[in-house]
């Protein structure tokens, strides 16, 4: 029996720890990430033979690592490499919850958005063109209620598509300004060089450009310790600089 390893991730109060006990059946227990101090929770779950660990990411409007709930969830999804990052979304306030989504799909392309609250938003008589968002995004959106285990059957069925390879998706590529895209794609290449497909190098040289100094000293930590384990040879002379 394979184990999966999920991640839930959104904004703050989108049902996200209500999605996690809907799926775990209760079983959760909270535990430390990386010696920080913010804890997440980790269950799991069976279906269709396939074990998941599921991980309820702390809730952030942003993945800029500007506050530690912000560090814990962008550095999961970063370096643990979820097999799903479930982006978690309030379907009664759609629009304010895109910009996490965005961030999220610069950095994986294993995402499958959750509408959630679809009761709430039918109440107030909003209604969502699933369809049309999951044909903009590359990737796959299901409305639920994690209240009512509304449309649970279609996402543990494209949970499980998903995992086993039977659904393509695509990185997000935002067309930033003619001058940040020379620059990116002056810096890319090198970061590929060095990351391969580790990580998702045109999402670093953004944040590179943007001068993102915490993020070099994350990843250059990373990347020694990879090359300790001798999982990468191309990153022995590599330290990044400004
Ligand atoms: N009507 C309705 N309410 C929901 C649904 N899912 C969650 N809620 C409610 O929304 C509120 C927030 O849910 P949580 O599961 O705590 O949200 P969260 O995303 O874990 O929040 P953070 O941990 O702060 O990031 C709670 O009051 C839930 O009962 C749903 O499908 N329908
Ligand atoms: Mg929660």
């Amino acid at each position: 029996m394979t184990t999966y390893k999920i991640a839930l991730a959104g904004n703050p109060n989108t049902g996200k720890s209500t999605l996690f006990n809907a799926l775990t059946g209760l079983k959760q227990h909270t535990g430390n990430w990386a010696g920080k101090t913010v804890e997440i929770a980790k269950g799991s779950f069976k279906f269709l033979n396939d074990n998941y660990e599921i991980i309820d990411l702390p809730g952030t409007y942003s993945l800029y690592a500007t506050s530690s709930d912000e560090e814990v969830a962008r550095d999961f999804i970063l370096f643990k490499k979820p097999d799903v990052t479930i982006v978690v979304l309030d379907a009664t306030a759609l629009e304010r919850n895109l910009n996490i989504l965005l961030q999220i799909l610069e950095i994986t392309n294993k995402v499958i958005v959750c509408i959630n609250l679809i009761d709430e938003a039918e109440r107030k008589g909003i209604s969502i063109n699933d369809k049309a968002l999951a044909d903009e995004l590359k990737v796959p959106v299901i409305k639920v209620s994690a209240r009512n285990k509304q449309g649970f059957d279609h996402l543990l069925n494209t949970i499980h598509k998903f995992v086993h390879g039977k659904i393509v998706t695509k990185f997000y590529s935002i067309n930033y300004s003619p001058e940040l895209e020379m620059k990116i794609s002056q810096i890319e290449p090198m970061i590929k060089k060095i990351v391969g497909n580790h990580l998702p190098s045109r999402w670093l040289a953004v944040q590179l450009l943007d001068g993102n100094k915490d993020l070099v000293e994350r990843l250059t930590s990373h990347l020694s310790h990879k090359l300790k384990e001798g999982q990468n040879d191309h990153e022995a002379k590599f330290t990044f600089t400004f």
